[in-house]
């Protein structure tokens, strides 16, 4: 092979019904970084970087499979870009064996933040767990000192509860109760009545969430007395659509009804404002240059026809910048030494550490906002709170918990015109 081309692997979940098939949008918005960074003359100038990939499904067996081959033929690979947490979680733990950096593109598990199970582990995805501050940060706003928890009895939503009620008690936050349910909420949210809770927090994947959302409506869970925290990732009318497919036994009206007024956290995956990010491009450069590519891919984007994954493309693109620049800073460090990234082999400690601790320290402005890394590789990244008023999410502010700084645009609205209580106020006439 060409003496001026450096190898990586990647694995994309683009077939497959399980899972996160965010690959279909992941895949192109790689496909455009490569090009870029390619194209940079001062980003490992004399050099190439070129992709070598298969596809997962999000399967972690197929992923382990598609991983061996990358590493089992030539040429040398010198990192791996994954998506999935199952995947991630697979091929993760197994890189370290042949010392190599794995950059995760689209993983939230919690699981993922532990150097002892991930030691060469980093993921431009934040973690789950990125929502807790922030869900801390809202409880005190308001006052409330008294929550409840009902959550999908899912890995990654139990770790991320795990996460949320250490932070509860390190704040003084009551957990009046935690209900788990596997596809049935109604005794959870029966539970949940008896309890008389009334700022709840609730962690599931969207087909769930409808299921919740009518068991809500159906145990007058829902109004001026109660605040409901969700997920922000669902799509926008997630409350009004597939009803029938999912045999959810509540009308538009009814689930419209039940959602009015919830709040929702999530985090950023694409830069909000309008600055001029490493690439020479801005956030919405990106989304037009991105949409362009998957239009000749065949994707309907202007009838809002999106592939999977398309929310999560400025992590993908991302990644690939974290890539070039800790190369590139590799390269510089090792041609100190006389050696070269070419010499790398699966075996060779001295060059893995030289590139995990460049990739550790590489931070930028990316796509998808600030790029930089935790200790254990975790992405550090802003949240974004909505809340749905008259049907519609509304934006009401954003977090950052590196700097305990929240900026509110003081547009929330309550049913009742005031902030709910978090308890029963028991007034005893003297
Ligand atoms: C926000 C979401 C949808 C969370 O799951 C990620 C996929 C995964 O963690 O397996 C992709 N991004």
């Amino acid at each position: 092979d060409a003496d001026n081309v450096l190898h990586i692997g990647g694995i994309f979940p683009i077939a497959g019904e399980g899972g996160w098939q965010g690959g279909q949008a992941c895949m192109p918005a790689v496909n455009l970084a490569l090009d870029d960074v390619n194209h940079e003359k001062n980003l490992l100038p004399g050099f190439i970087l070129k992709l070598h990939s298969n596809d997962s499904e999000c399967e972690p067996g197929l992923g382990a499979s598609v991983m061996y081959n990358l590493l089992y033929y030539k040429p040398h690979k010198l990192m791996l870009l994954a998506g999935c947490s199952t995947v991630c979680t697979t091929v993760a733990e197994a890189a370290k064996m042949w010392n190599l950096v794995v950059l995760c593109y689209g993983a939230s598990s919690p699981a993922l933040s532990d150097r002892n199970r991930f030691p060469t582990l980093f993921r431009t995805h934040p973690s789950a767990t990125v929502h807790n501050p922030t869900r801390i940060k809202l409880l005190q706003k308001f006052g409330w000192s008294r929550v409840a928890i009902l959550q999908q009895a899912e890995e990654v939503f139990i770790s991320t509860v795990e996460d949320l009620e250490a932070r509860c008690k390190e704040a003084g936050i009551e957990i009046v109760t935690r209900q788990s349910f596997l596809s049935d909420p109604s005794d959870a949210v029966r539970n949940l009545r008896r309890q008389d809770a009334r700022i709840i927090v609730g962690l599931f994947y969207v087909v769930a969430a409808r299921r919740v959302l009518c068991e809500l409506y159906q145990q007058k869970l829902y109004g001026k007395s109660y605040v409901w925290f969700f997920i922000g990732w669902y799509e926008d009318n997630w409350f009004e659509v597939n009803l029938d497919k999912e045999a959810i036994t509540c009308t538009k009206e009814q689930m419209r009804l039940a959602a009015e007024g919830h709040l929702t956290t999530e985090a950023l995956m694409w830069n909000q404002n309008n600055d001029t990010t490493i690439s020479g491009m801005t956030s919405e450069d990106f989304r037009q240059r991105l949409n362009k590519m998957l239009k000749e891919d065949g994707y309907d984007i202007d009838n809002n026809r999106y592939p999977e994954g398309y929310q999560e493309a400025p992590l993908a693109y991302d990644a690939v910048w974290s890539v070039a620049l800790a190369f590139n800073k590799t390269m510089e460090k090792l041609s100190k030494q006389g050696k070269s990234l070419k010499n790398f082999t699966y075996t060779d400690k001295e060059i893995a550490d030289e590139i995990y601790s460049a990739i550790n320290s590489t931070q930028f402005l990316g796509v998808s906002g600030f790029v930089a890394f935790s200790s254990q590789g975790d992405r550090i990244a802003l949240t974004q709170i909505e809340q749905v008023i008259d049907g519609k999410y509304v934006k009401l502010g954003y977090y950052d918990t590196q700097s305990d700084n929240l900026t509110w645009r003081n547009m929330e609205r309550w049913i009742g015109g005031k902030v709910p209580q978090d308890r029963t106020i028991i007034r005893t006439v003297l």
